[in-house]
């Protein structure tokens, strides 16, 4: 009970004693000279004292005010009159020369001015009072005689005061033994290790030293053959060490465990407890008393989020939608209708950043189908492209047509991080879209999406979607919460990320760009996001969490040990630009470590955005499709690419420029997407470049191709056609690289893997050793011609 008050008062205290005062640079600089200043003029005004005090005597028995006032006066100290007074009063009038360690109080503040923190004040002008009063008694005690043929009192007026009292009242054995009794009591319980040195010093005086951190780990706690009294001292080291340690504890998990010893005070309950809380410390329904949690982002405690004024406005003129074009407008669909004998009851009019929804309501027993089928006479009508018919709107009632505005307004990524919605969101990984068809800022989370699929003819503004996505996401995200890996085969669109490396960016081991382009790098980085799903899963089995949230928030609530593997888990998001470019070269080897992840990374914190410019069948194929309910669609080229995409048409009707659908299972949202420029990406990445970082990367567990297994299989009679082609290649190069072949002899990635495959099968080449190229172990044409012979015998 004792133990948990302390505890609490401890943190309690903690929370006083930091004041958020003096935020200002400005003003901490100026506190910081004063006090420093005013230190060394005290320290100058003590140490003259101690030469001219003597001197001075009689002048400073004066009231201040007087002593100052009259010039006549003059004294000798280094320090004027101001100084000679104060050290008067300190030291002759006060603590004698105790008053020196008023001084490390200053010194102390004036540090902390500086941004530099030694100890507590709060605690040291404590110790510093009662270290004062008792020096004093002691030297006025010790130097009670000295008085009589100096002018200096080196316990000062309060130490002969009050040992002139105590030798009276207890004589000078009382008073000798009042002090040391006194000093011991501050020493032992003014710091923490004391009673450890104690009886080190008393009683164990040949056992090696302990060290302390290391005492609940000690081998001997688990065997438990320790004798009674070194348990109880590792035992009172222990709990030493959680009722004062201000930090946070390195082994959460016995702290937690001692708490719940409420009242239990025999040692042997203690050291068994102990034993036990090492055994079970899987188990995670601890519900004690908790310590301060775990902050992830105390690793790079001043990072500062990207500040709105780097994002630009991107105001385009005349971009309000006029009365007489809304009126013209309505007067054409109107006619349009009337037309084919379509009459309406009802129209109204909603106008978005770049469409203006019309809704209207039929009169009775107009079918339709048969709206739905004037949309190109409509459009004709109102000489536009890109409209959409909206038959009926879902929940609504009404039948809706979509009508471009003369002049597009652009949404610029500055309004919609700015907005409410945005700001206030509490989403895992919050994007901000854009503004929908009636202008509310459209935001969704990414965890819940868990995947997306963003396609769109070149042009249309896929580019500037994935950078609207990653930046919501870096205005949001500290960068120990989330990481990136950016795959992109152009080679263009995704380096300007490359500087945030260190503290956005995840990659593999030997990766040396962080921006991933190389196809093997692809699927090496792929297959080892595979991996570490896997050590994932396997960490969130062990900690009983269903999904990466519960398990973070168990990790920050100290319940799960790093010590036993477990680590604060950020979440992943991949970035594939250009997918096509991916299946193309690589078909399955991509396509299958995709699945398995868009299938089973949900839970674990993995999400995948894969953007593509060719949406055909042979690109989003089934399996991609089944795997990513998620899907935008930019403009596309024909009705079959927004099939492929969406599973309905639409995104052939949409007008380009970032106006674009997003599907979310069956609903089909019109959005126009937040326009953020290059220069804007640039000055985010500068500014979140320029703070302080990780050494590295996060980096990717490491991951081992399966080709080299694979040899046994490779059947040297079925030959690839190119096989003495390649060999010829490799020996007459010195180069084994798959790539290479695939290069040179325009083949697919796959085709050329199996030859390298045969090639290693054959003793051409060497075994598949990671990121590096594989070794030629034939070195000269003759030998090679040697071996072909052979192989064709
Ligand atoms: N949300 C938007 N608002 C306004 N204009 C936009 C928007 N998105 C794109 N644009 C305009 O369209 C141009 C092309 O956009 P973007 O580079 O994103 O196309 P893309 O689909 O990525 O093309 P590619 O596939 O060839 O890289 C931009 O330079 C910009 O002028």
């Amino acid at each position: 009970m004792a133990k948990n008050k302390k505890l609490n008062t401890k943190s309690k205290k903690k929370i006083i004693t930091k004041p958020k005062f003096l935020a200002d640079e400005r003003t901490k600089f100026l506190f910081g000279i004063s006090f420093s200043l005013l230190s060394i003029y005290i320290g100058l005004a003590f140490v003259s004292f101690f030469f001219t005090g003597g001197a001075d005597q009689s002048k400073l028995d004066m009231k201040w005010l007087e002593l100052i006032t009259n010039s006549q006066i003059r004294v000798e100290n280094w320090t004027g009159k101001t100084g000679a007074y104060i050290s008067n009063l300190l030291i002759n009038k006060g603590f004698g020369i105790a008053s020196f360690s008023f001084l490390y109080i200053l010194i102390l503040i004036s540090l902390r001015f500086w941004g530099i923190k030694i100890q507590s004040i709060r605690k040291t002008v404590l110790y510093t009072l009662i270290f004062s009063i008792w020096t004093s008694i002691f030297m006025a005690f010790v130097f009670i005689d000295s008085t009589n043929d100096s002018f200096l009192y080196l316990g000062g007026a309060h130490g002969y005061f009050m040992s002139e009292w105590l030798i009276s009242a207890i004589g000078n054995i009382g008073t000798l033994f009042i002090l040391i009794l006194s000093a011991l009591s501050f020493i032992t319980f003014g710091f923490q290790n004391s009673t450890k040195f104690f009886n080190k010093l008393f009683k164990h005086k040949n056992k090696p030293e302990k060290n302390q951190e290391t005492v609940a780990n000690d081998s001997n706690l688990k065997n438990g053959s320790v004798n009674e009294s070194e348990k109880k001292e590792e035992a009172e080291d222990l709990t030493a060490e959680i009722i004062l340690s201000p930090e946070p504890l390195s082994n959460p998990i016995e702290t937690l465990q001692e708490d719940s010893l409420k009242g239990k005070n025999t040692e042997t309950d203690l050291e068994l407890k102990i034993e036990n809380a090492k055994n079970k410390e899987e188990t995670v329904k601890i519900s004690h008393e908790p310590l301060h949690d775990f902050d992830p982002t105390l690793d790079l405690s001043h990072y500062k989020y990207p500040p709105l004024q780097l994002l630009a406005e991107h105001q385009a003129n005349n971009s309000a939608v006029s009365k007489e074009e809304l009126e013209s407008n309505k007067n054409k669909i109107v006619e349009t209708l009337r037309h084919y004998k379509i009459e309406i009851t009802q129209i109204k009019a909603t106008i978005g950043p770049t469409v203006t929804l019309y809704e209207i309501v039929p009169a009775p027993g107009i079918r339709i189908s048969k709206i739905k089928n004037l949309e190109d006479d409509i459009a004709l009508n109102l000489a536009a492209l890109g409209i959409r018919i909206i038959a009926p709107i879902p929940g609504k009632g009404t039948i809706g047509i979509e009508v471009p505005n003369r002049a597009p307004e652009i949404v610029s990524m500055k309004s919609i991080i700015a907005s409410k919605i945005f700001q206030e969101s509490k989403y895992a990984l919050p994007v901000a879209l854009g503004r929908t068809i009636s202008n509310e800022t459209y935001t969704l989370d990414l965890t819940k999406m868990p995947h997306l699929l963003v396609a769109g003819a070149t042009g249309q503004g896929k580019s500037v979607g994935l950078n609207a996505i990653i930046t919501s996401l870096l205005y949001k995200k500290h960068p120990s919460q989330l990481k990136f890996v950016l795959i992109d085969p152009k080679k263009v669109e995704l380096s300007i990320y490359s500087t945030i490396e260190k503290h956005f960016l995840a990659k593999l081991p030997d990766a040396e760009e962080p921006i991933i382009t190389d196809i093997h790098k692809v699927i090496a980085t792929l297959n080892s996001l595979c991996v570490e799903m896997d050590s994932r899963y396997d960490l969130l089995k062990k900690a009983h969490a269903r999904n990466l949230k519960e398990y973070n928030t168990k990790f920050v609530k100290r319940k799960l040990n790093p010590e036993n593997g477990h680590r604060y888990l950020p979440y992943i998001v991949v970035i594939i630009d250009e997918f096509a470019d991916l299946i193309m070269t690589a078909g399955k080897e991509v396509e299958a470590p995709i699945a398995r992840i868009a299938q089973l990374a949900r839970a674990i914190g993995i999400h995948m955005i894969i953007a593509t410019q060719r949406p055909s069948t042979n690109i989003i194929t089934g399996v991609i499709k089944a795997n990513f309910p998620a899907r935008i669609a930019f403009k596309v080229a024909s009705m079959i690419d927004s099939r492929t995409i969406l599973d309905s048409p639409g995104a052939n009707q949409l007008i380009g420029r970032g106006d674009m659908l997003i599907s979310l299972g069956s609903d089909l949202v019109r959005i126009q997407c937040a326009f953020v420029d290059t220069p804007e990406v640039e000055a985010i990445t500068e500014f979140i470049q320029k703070q302080q970082s990780y050494p590295s990367a996060l980096l990717l567990p490491e991951f081992v191709g399966e080709s080299s297994e694979n040899t046994a299989e490779v059947d040297l009679q079925k030959r690839d056609i190119l096989f003495e082609d390649a060999a010829r290649l490799v020996v007459g190069s010195q180069q084994g690289s798959t790539s290479g072949i695939q290069r040179r002899f325009s083949i697919g990635y796959n085709r050329a893997g199996r030859i390298v495959d045969q090639l290693e099968a054959a003793g051409i080449v060497g075994p598949f050793e990671g990121s590096k190229a594989r070794q030629v172990l034939i070195h000269d044409e003759f030998s090679l011609e040697k071996l072909l012979n052979e192989i064709m015998a």
